[in-house]
């Protein structure tokens, strides 16, 4: 059959060694050209990568700029397989025609799991005692060590992550309290502080799960550092850039601060093999973790069958349901129809373009689904044609002033 991307022309690029499970639902769906990276890639590999690929599955590390995506010319999906897809420069994606697809909770459980794991060896001082113990000292002493039960968690951002850190630190005994710019439903016992500030000033362990956003940029400064309980310990397992790290040193180094736990850096290195520098590093009050949160096999698995499930599915049905960037749509099956697509800017008069293009031809519209956003429409279109009358469509509909993709799907 003739279509605008014949499967075994698809080239899929999948970047920092996303699992196995990814490649597998792939090939089980029928993509041959599969070209797999354990790591990411330097910028000007990248550009020369994606300049071939028409789906680019990634991590945190890699990052789709306006400018590298301007060299992904044939690019019709991106896969984040994470939560976070602040490396992707999302509007631009979209302006380009490309939906971007994410996992938004199969690494949530790993994340709150690693935070609760924290917070007790935090409030036991087991990152300095363990540090000693190292060097061949012995340091047996119940100071600065305290239970969890009966402390506050003071958890920010009351998300997928939050909650469920909330509800696993009441199981301990802990008492709950949560700030978020949104209404949030308490889970539990928990409830919402009255600021950020009331959060600060009460809790024994503060705990971010914060999407990096322009609002959470540097959110937490000496400012906030300086509101927390003198002996009291920070955890960020959200984004390197939502916490001012030298500023956490200092509270670190003076011990206004008994301890942190920290998974992610402003700077992170870019594969295993380049070196890791942090003003954290030597603070043995300080427990540092590769950006490894959401990294447990069961949940990278899961990640690798969501998110390239998710880009299959599109590529083989249109759907865009939960992309992040995009109108979306779920789509039926209509294995009858020959199914168009067109994704076009958001201005006056082009879906009436369209269906004057369908009725001058007489070409009978079996289902048509439109939703737009702001920037873009995206219309499917089925219609009961020939495999060249589909192709002559397909070429009419891209001579519409506004379109940015149009594609035969089957
Ligand atoms: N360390 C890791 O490996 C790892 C793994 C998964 C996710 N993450 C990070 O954790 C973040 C949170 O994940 P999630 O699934 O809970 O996301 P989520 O979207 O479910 O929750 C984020 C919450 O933060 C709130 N929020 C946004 N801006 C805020 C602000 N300025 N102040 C207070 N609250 C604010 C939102 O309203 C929302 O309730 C992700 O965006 C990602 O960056 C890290
Ligand atoms: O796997 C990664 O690289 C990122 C993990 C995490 O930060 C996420 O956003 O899900």
């Amino acid at each position: 059959m003739k279509t605008s991307f014949p499967k075994q022309d698809i080239r899929v690029l999948l970047l920092e060694g996303v699992s196995q499970t990814a490649v597998d639902v792939f090939q089980r769906a029928g993509y041959s050209q599969i070209e797999y990276h354990k790591k990411s890639l330097p910028e000007n590999e990248l550009k020369e990568r994606i300049a071939e690929a028409h789906i680019v599955g990634l991590r945190s590390r890699t990052q789709l700029t306006a400018d590298v995506l301007e060299h992904a010319r044939r690019l019709i999906a991106v896969g984040c397989f994470c939560i976070g897809t602040n490396q992707v420069d999302l509007g631009t994606a979209e302006r380009l025609g490309v939906p971007v697809f994410n996992a938004p909770y199969s690494n949530t459980r790993s994340v709150a799991e690693l935070v609760i794991a924290e917070a007790i060896m935090l409030l036991r001082g087991i990152p300095q005692k363990s540090m000693q113990c190292h060097r061949g000292g012995w340091a047996k002493s119940a100071n600065g060590s305290y239970e969890a039960r009966d402390k506050v968690l003071g958890i920010i951002g009351y998300g997928h992550i939050g909650t469920q850190v909330g509800v696993l630190a009441e199981s301990m005994g802990m008492h709950v309290i949560f700030h978020d710019v949104e209404t949030k439903l308490s889970m539990g016992n928990a409830r919402a502080a009255a600021s950020l500030q009331d959060l600060l000033q009460r809790s024994d362990v503060v705990t971010l799960h914060v999407p990096e956003t322009p609002s959470t940029k540097m959110m937490f400064g000496a400012r906030e550092i300086a509101a927390m309980r003198k002996g009291a310990v920070l955890i960020n397992a959200s984004r390197g850039s939502v916490v001012d790290i030298e500023a956490l040193a200092e509270a670190l180094r003076s011990e206004h601060l008994a301890g942190a736990a920290v998974d992610v850096f402003p700077t992170e290195p870019k594969s295993n093999d380049d070196p890791f520098v942090s003003p954290l590093v030597g603070l043995d009050n300080a427990i540092l973790t590769p950006h490894i949160g959401g990294s447990t096999l069961e949940a990278q698995d899961n990640i690798g069958i969501e998110v390239a499930s998710k880009l299959v599915r599109y590529s083989d049905n249109g759907s865009t349901l939960s992309a992040v960037n995009f109108p979306e749509v779920s789509l039926p099956e209509h294995p009858k129809s020959r199914r168009l697509l067109h994704i076009h800017k958001n201005v006056p008069g082009v879906l009436s373009r369209i269906n004057e293009l369908f009725s001058a031809g007489n070409i009978n519209i079996d289902a048509q689904f439109l939703q737009t956003d702001a920037e873009v429409g995206y219309v499917v279109i089925d219609v009961s044609a020939g495999e060249d009358q589909a192709d002559e469509l397909k070429a009419k509909l891209a001579t519409i002033p506004g379109t940015l993709r149009s594609r035969v799907l089957y």
